[in-house]
């Protein structure tokens, strides 16, 4: 993949849209009434900052000794009081038009900003917007499983979503808290954000406790992205993920080995495959992060397994300010897992970095390409140290391997078996394709490139259940969209599995298993070029998308080879989003060795 140039940041600021809302007012440009609205708004914090400058005057004067009229030391005591008092009362009232400006007349002025324009939306609620709606409809959508093994699969997977557009049509805006979120459906428009080099859409800052679990490239923006984004890169190119293979190999070899004993002298067992495949991507990863380390990498992934519930749980307390800092059990354990976590892999660092200086190590895994790939960059670019990433920021890329290379690829493969599970003349077509090219051997890397309805049947699943469902961008400045003007503190939804579901793009059967689509290629697969982006799109797109795609067809192909399998009657077909999307009452599978 080439290295993607960001050659703008002009007018970029760090800030997530809205988290100032008092300082960005004066940047909104819309119409007249806006900037009505603005002016009054102005008018509040003008208040607020004369209020909050006056108070440390006072304050000044009193310390002085002079008092503020010249009054004797008793006086000068109360005048202290008072003194401090306005302090307070200046620091309430900034506080108290902070919090209105960003709960009630923020949101207010961007829902009547989208109006304006046509873009229909729910109403504003205060502070919670559509969370609360959305999570009930998500709780009761969870009690209902599919009616049958339907594709059709929105209304159950992203309900609030799904009744928003039958409502308000495809473009319409929801409320991710005190944000209008607007639903861009069409894919051209969904490049327009995605391959916006200047960083005008942005990610979401991610919370606090989110920042102890992951950071890295996924979450970093501006010029440190695209460092990051450049040393990163050649770690993932083909030639070095050739090099991976006997770390891949090894894996799917272990997997087999296990369903071979669980099977023991049977020809068939039951088996929920999604905790295997989970174990089997975490396993890929270990291996082909830290090769020799990879025992160490596995506790990486359990402490980070735990992280991720712990985070997920802290979710729950958003609106207590400072909660992070209250030292409960469940904070502290959270702190004792980034520092145990980060611990560790500085260790290795340091070791491999020692090793690659001395030469008695190769670099063919992630972690020695990536230090290596780290020192060319510095010696290209100059001997300062803004030009590497620190051990520090190798030790958080590290850390994004895990989270977002592991759940990601066991769902593609989870899905991929359920799928083939559901139609076994998928499943049959491509196990003969895969024992043409390699027969009962090891599959090798260059079979891979002639598996060609593998891998339509895996673009078909990532079409249909893409691990991602939506993507999320927020302009922080003024962004002319199509035929629409953004102000800043809006937030992009971009519905990957929505459009991936629209008949608009797909055809009448858009929610039929078709892997036939792919036959002449992703380009060809739908009306629209761009309608399919399970690996995002643009200067941001997944950087592991190549080393996902190997990885999910040596797993498949290897099953393939040794097992057939069909959906157990205990199977309920009932997807759902964790942050992935998921199979929510797992997925059991009967497994036949052939
Ligand atoms: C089926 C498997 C996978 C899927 C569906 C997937 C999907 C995605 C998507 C949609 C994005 C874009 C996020 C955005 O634009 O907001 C992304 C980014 C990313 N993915 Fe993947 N991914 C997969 C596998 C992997 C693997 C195996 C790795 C690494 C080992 C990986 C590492 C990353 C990283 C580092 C980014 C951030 C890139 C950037 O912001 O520059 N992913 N992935």
């Amino acid at each position: 993949m080439a290295a993607p140039i960001v050659t703008d940041y002009e007018n970029s600021t760090r800030t997530a849209p809205g988290l100032s809302p008092v300082s960005s007012y004066h940047r909104f440009p819309l119409g007249s009434i806006q900037n009505e609205l603005a002016r009054e708004a102005k008018f509040l914090l003008l208040a607020a900052s004369v209020a909050e400058e006056q108070s440390p005057a006072i304050f000044t004067g009193v310390w002085d000794g002079e008092g503020l009229m010249g009054s004797s030391q008793g006086d000068g005591i109360v005048w202290v009081w008072w003194g401090l008092g306005l302090l307070l009362l200046g620091w309430v009232v900034v506080q108290v038009v902070r919090a209105v400006m960003f709960a009630w007349w923020t949101p207010r002025m961007l829902e009547r900003a989208l109006r304006q324009q046509g873009i229909p939306g729910n109403s504003y609620r205060l502070l919670f917007g559509d969370i609360r709606e959305s999570t009930r409809l998500r709780e009761e959508a969870k009690l209902k499983p599919m009616p049958s093994f339907s594709h059709d699969i929105a209304a159950r997977v992203a309900p609030l979503e799904h009744q928003a557009m039958e409502t308000h049509g495809k473009v319409h805006f929801t409320w991710l808290g005190p944000y209008p979120a607007v639903n861009i459906m069409d894919p051209v428009l969904v490049r327009e954000v995605l391959s916006n080099k200047f960083g005008h859409y942005q990610k979401q800052k991610s919370s606090p406790a989110s920042r102890l679990l992951v950071t890295g490239l996924l979450t970093s923006e501006g010029e440190k992205w695209a460092m990051h984004r450049r040393i990163i890169n050649p770690a993932f190119h083909v030639e070095k993920l050739k090099l991976m293979l006997p770390a891949f190999s090894a894996c799917c070899t272990e997997l087999l080995s296990g369903w071979e004993k669980l099977l023991g002298s049977e020809r068939s067992c039951e088996l929920d495959v999604w905790p295997e495949l989970q174990n089997f991507t975490r396993d890929v990863i270990s291996r082909t992060a830290f090769g020799s380390n990879y025992e160490e990498g596995r506790r990486i992934f359990q402490l980070q397994v735990e992280q991720l519930e712990l985070v997920i749980q802290s979710f729950q307390n958003w609106l207590i300010p400072g909660y992070r800092y209250i030292p409960t059990k469940k904070n502290r354990r959270m702190r004792e897992i980034y520092k145990e976590v980060n611990g560790i892999l500085r260790d290795m660092i340091t070791k491999r970095e020692k090793a690659i200086q001395s030469k008695t190590t190769g670099n063919d895994d992630l972690l020695g390409l990536l230090l290596e790939s780290n020192l060319t960059y510095f010696q290209e670019n100059g001997d300062s140290k803004t030009f590497r990433m620190t051990t520090e920021d190798v030790i958080e890329e590290c850390k994004l391997f895990y989270f977002a290379g592991q759940e990601t690829t066991s769902l593609l493969l989870t899905w991929a078996m359920i799928t083939l599970g559901m139609n076994p003349n998928w499943q049959d077509s491509a196990r003969a394709e895969v024992l043409q090219v390699f027969g009962k051997n090891k599959p090798h890397f260059d079979g891979l490139s002639h598996l060609k309805i593998v891998t339509m049947i895996l673009y078909e699943v990532l079409r249909l259940y893409p691990p991602a469902v939506f993507l999320r961008r927020s302009t922080h400045k003024t962004m002319k969209l199509g035929e629409y003007t953004l102000p800043p503190g809006v937030l992009l939804i971009l519905p990957i599995m929505l459009i991936h579901h629209d008949p608009d793009f797909w055809g009448e059967d858009a929610n039929v298993f078709n892997p036939e689509r792919f036959a002449e290629g992703i380009s060809k697969a739908s009306k629209n070029q761009v309608a399919f982006f399970p690996f995002g799109g643009g200067p941001r797109i997944c950087v592991g998308q190549s080393f996902a795609m190997i990885e999910a067809k040596l797993g498949l192909a290897t099953i393939l080879q040794h097992f057939s399998f069909e959906l157990s009657p205990a199977y309920t077909h009932a997807p759902c989003t964790v942050g992935t999307l998921q199979p929510q009452h797992g997925a059991p599978l009967i497994l036949h060795r052939l």
